[in-house]
């Protein structure tokens, strides 16, 4: 598996841009950058509202030691407390959900946030889309739609994934152009 190096994005200021009229909105945690290149990309093809996740404790910029964290958070289903604040999210009609693979599936800040306000997600289209380092998607769609249902919320769309390796999201625009005009 590929290592991504000592570089983390928990340095750089948290992505957050919320306006009236915006009726799709990008939700996406990223540690060290490359989810959040193709939220940018996505957005940049959507005109769509940014929020990005952001966890207390940010994970370390060593490989290893995020692997062990992200397996015991898995083994206890142990997810990371949040950072941030959350509108209520009413006036969007479709959330793309974006974030890297980490240990086989969804991240864990994806899975808090989704325990915690997975029910303001009810109703709408959810278009999820990852980056990944050469073993693809993992159950990370299987998990969103269980815990969606826990929480109570109606899950009928949940698109096609967009599922990109972290290392060539830089040559993805293709890609990325086909998925959004697939997920409107
Ligand atoms: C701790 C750790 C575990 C990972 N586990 C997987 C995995 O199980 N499968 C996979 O395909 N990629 C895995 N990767 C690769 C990441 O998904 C990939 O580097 C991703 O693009 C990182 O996204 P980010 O830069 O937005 O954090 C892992 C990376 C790290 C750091």
């Amino acid at each position: 598996m590929p290592s991504d190096g000592k570089d983390t994005n928990s340095k750089n200021q948290p992505t957050r841009k919320l306006t009236k009229d915006a009726k799709s909105l990008i939700i996406y945690f990223s540690r060290s950058g490359s989810t959040e290149l193709l939220a940018s990309k996505i957005a940049q093809e959507t005109q769509a509202d940014i929020l990005e996740i952001v966890v207390k404790d940010p994970y370390s910029g060593n490989y290893q030691k995020t692997l062990s964290r992200a397996n015991s958070e898995r083994e206890n289903q142990n997810y990371p407390e949040l950072d941030m604040t959350v509108p209520d999210l009413k006036q969007y009609q479709t959330i793309y959900l974006g974030y890297p693979i980490l240990a086989m599936t969804l991240s864990h800040p994806l899975t808090a946030f989704l325990k915690t306000y997975g029910a303001r997600l009810s109703g709408k289209k959810i278009a999820p889309f990852m980056t990944e380092g050469g073993y693809g998607q993992g159950d990370s769609v299987q998990r969103i739609r269980e815990i969606l249902q826990e929480q109570g919320a109606s899950v009928e769309t949940i698109t096609k994934a967009l599922v990109v390796d972290g290392n060539k999201v830089d040559r993805a625009d293709k890609r990325v152009d086909k998925w959004v005009k697939q997920v409107q």
